[in-house]
């Protein structure tokens, strides 16, 4: 088998995010036509912390990989976005806002024991596959990052709309996404496509897209079977 181009191998990636990506998984086909109801909801904003919570912690085990002191001097600010620091509160504490527009306090929140258990292994599978594979891998699997935008773009357009109980404020979260991701893209697309020349590297960076995609899609489905009654 030969290597794609770096152009072939980029449109196998987004073709992917077409196919695979959690935009068109049920529950967030409803979200977006204002189907859910305040519990469903709920349900998807203290399980979905589980998620990111655990963002730093993955991406601080491929900061522990990566080859070149300016690869990870770029990926570190991956974990500030999230973390936080002094007089800047990262992602993390945005999230806890979005839960308590929605009714859920800090203490639950941060309760990871009652986690969904589909929610909790998908997301400690996602962690430890970052553990455990190569960084290219890795990386590779942030990759659904290059789908998000447009989602986010929607979801904060389709929440204030369907949503009014929720507080403008509680979408900081999302807002703040749309300027930090771009430049996120941008790192992962230059890592991914100048590192990853064989076709065995190439294919082992779809099967990674393929594996997050998964990641992405059995939380949604856990929260679904959990909140959901069936009509
Ligand atoms: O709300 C979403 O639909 C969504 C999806 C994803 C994603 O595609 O992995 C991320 C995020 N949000 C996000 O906010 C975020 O910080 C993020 C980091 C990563 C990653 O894998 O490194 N994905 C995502």
């Amino acid at each position: 088998m030969n290597a794609w181009s770096a152009e072939e191998f980029e449109a196998r990636l987004r073709s992917l995010g077409e196919q695979r990506y959690h935009h068109l998984h049920p529950f967030n086909e409803r979200m977006h036509t204002g189907l859910l109801t305040e519990e469903e909801f709920r349900g998807w904003v203290r399980n979905r912390f589980y998620y990111q919570m655990n963002l730093p912690k993955k991406d601080a085990f491929i900061l522990t990989k990566l080859p070149s002191r300016e690869d990870r001097r770029r990926w570190i600010q991956r974990i500030i976005d999230h973390d936080g620091r002094t007089g800047d509160e990262g992602g993390i504490e945005k999230w806890v806002r979005l839960g308590e527009a929605v009714g859920l306090t800090r203490e639950e929140l941060f309760d990871v024991d009652t986690v969904l258990p589909g929610v909790r292994f998908a997301v400690d599978a996602y962690v430890d596959f970052c553990r455990q594979r190569p960084w290219l891998e890795a990386a590779a699997s942030a990759l659904t990052e290059l789908f998000a935008p447009d989602l986010l773009s929607r979801r904060i357009a389709d929440v204030q709309h369907h949503y009014p109980w929720i507080a403008a404020e509680g979408l900081e979260y999302f807002r703040a996404r749309l300027t930090q991701q771009p430049k996120d893209i941008e790192h992962l697309l230059e890592l991914v496509l100048d590192n990853a020349r064989t076709a065995e590297q190439q294919d082992a960076c779809v099967r990674a897209l393929e594996f997050k995609c998964d990641v992405l899609w059995s939380l949604l489905d856990a929260v679904e079977l959990a909140y959901s009654k069936s009509s």
